[in-house]
């Protein structure tokens, strides 16, 4: 069987009284589409700071690409390829997308020594950066400055910006938000054909979305996972329908 890229087991976090994350065990595969739903202040954000780093569990295992990643700071994380998009835009917006995915691919490349040429002329930059466009389907948008961009095209950079930065794994929390009816289905077709490039664990209110993309669905009550199927499991759960998804189908 396929090693998974990121396995979360018995992860608890308390605040105070209140169990956050209440023995939370669950996994992402190579490929996958992993979405993660459940009602308000059921606990989705607070696991994803636990994988990220930016919130420390009480106990219990994060290991993501065969390391115990969970005594890391998010820095260490996102070096080893973590990449968690959409809640602080890593975007410089008067600069054109390409040069934001430059930014990116040096910053990869270690190098800081460039005298010589101007960095737009310099090939070793310019063209993994075009080929990063390429895969999140912006070459033809490189030149536009990111403020021009719309908010799912952003959303894209933001995204080529973590590949660049060798991303294996995508933490995605709330991509959906803010978006139109029709911002939602490109950004649904296009986080279709990511999974392609690296899995994603998709925290994710918007249902329609949700059953289009996921593989597998872990539904969060109260810090529990109540249950994780396929989408057509989880429609069916009748704990699952009286907790949360009510009409949703
Ligand atoms: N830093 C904190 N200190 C105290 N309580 C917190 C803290 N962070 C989260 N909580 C509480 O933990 C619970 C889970 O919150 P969390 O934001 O993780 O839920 P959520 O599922 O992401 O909700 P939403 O869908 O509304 O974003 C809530 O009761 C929240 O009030």
């Amino acid at each position: 069987m396929v090693e998974p890229v990121l396995q979360i087991s018995d992860l608890v976090k308390s605040f105070g009284a209140l169990r956050a994350t209440d023995g939370v065990t669950l996994d992402l595969h190579p490929g996958e589409i992993h979405a993660l739903i459940g009602p308000n202040g059921a606990g989705k954000s607070t696991l994803i700071h636990q994988i990220c780093g930016t919130v420390r569990q009480d106990s219990g295992t994060i290991r993501f690409a065969g390391q115990d990643i969970g005594g890391l700071g998010v820095a260490e994380r996102a070096q080893r390829g973590l990449g968690r998009t959409f809640q602080v835009s890593s975007l410089a917006p008067e600069f054109s997308a390409l040069r934001n995915v430059m930014l990116a691919v040096q910053a990869k490349q270690g190098s800081s020594f460039r005298f010589f040429k101007p960095a737009m002329l310099d090939r070793s930059l310019t063209e993994p950066a075009m080929t990063v466009l390429d895969r999140v389907g912006l070459a033809e948008r490189a030149r536009i400055p990111a403020s021009e961009l719309s908010h799912g095209e952003r959303r894209q950079l933001e995204i080529a910006i973590a590949l660049a930065l060798g991303s294996r794994a995508f933490l995605l929390d709330e991509p959906m938000a803010g978006m139109g009816p029709e911002g939602s289905k490109t950004l649904t077709r296009f986080l279709d054909r990511l999974r392609q490039e690296a899995p994603i664990l998709l925290v994710e209110h918007d249902m329609d979305a949700v059953f289009a993309l996921a593989d597998r669905i872990s539904v969060l009550v109260y810090g529990r996972i109540i249950a994780t199927g396929t989408v057509e499991d989880i429609r069916r759960d009748p704990a699952v329908r009286s907790a949360y998804l009510g009409d949703h189908d």
